[in-house]
């Protein structure tokens, strides 16, 4: 890990857009156990593919919506992740954070609702570049993570925290 980035993020671009977003609640995050799709099985913050002529706000919105039928209040974006996959096409990630929303998360078909202490997150059952950059999210830090992936392993990342993060 961490020779020469095995390519070129200058000309990098990604053919899907995807977003996360986080809830920050009383000292517990809450997560999901993703059960189908990219990353079933995982433990993941509620997110999927932005839509033709979406916003990724609005996917955000959207897809946290659709998998714990809760509407987030007063979402800000803190990140995003450059990721380029070997099995998959590449993907650009816009991270949000929240603190508060409507309704109570609820099973669907796509995820099962998860509250974690923040000290206790389950890294060991997420995808492996979480743990570079959700202690920044936690923090209220902005950061832009870039990552390579063979398969589900990670062979190089860099993480530059304090960026300005555009929407
Ligand atoms: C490689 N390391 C990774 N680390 C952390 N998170 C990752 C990730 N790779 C993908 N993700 C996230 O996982 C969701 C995929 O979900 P998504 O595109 O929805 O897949 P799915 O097949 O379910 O598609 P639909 O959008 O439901 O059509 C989406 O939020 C995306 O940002």
């Amino acid at each position: 890990m961490m020779e020469a980035a095995p390519m070129d993020w200058a000309i990098w671009s990604a053919p899907v857009h995807a977003t996360l977003m986080f809830v920050i609640r009383d000292g517990q995050i809450l997560l999901i156990e993703k059960k189908r799709g990219l990353g079933a099985g995982k433990i993941n913050g509620p997110g999927g593919k932005i839509d033709p002529g979406e916003s990724p706000l609005e996917c955000a919105l959207r897809e946290t919506e659709e998998e714990l039928r809760i509407r987030v209040l007063e979402p800000r974006k803190l990140g995003e992740l450059h990721f380029s996959m070997s099995d998959f096409p590449d993907i650009l990630c816009h991270v949000y954070r929240a603190e508060d929303f409507t309704g109570t998360p609820e099973e669907t078909e796509e995820a099962v609702p998860l509250w974690v202490p923040i000290e206790e997150i389950p890294y060991e059952r997420m995808w492996s570049d979480d743990r570079f950059w959700l202690p920044l999210l936690l923090m209220e830090q902005t950061f832009l993570g870039r990552f390579v992936f063979q398969g589900e392993e990670l062979v190089w990342r860099e993480v530059t925290e304090g960026v300005t993060i555009p929407d």
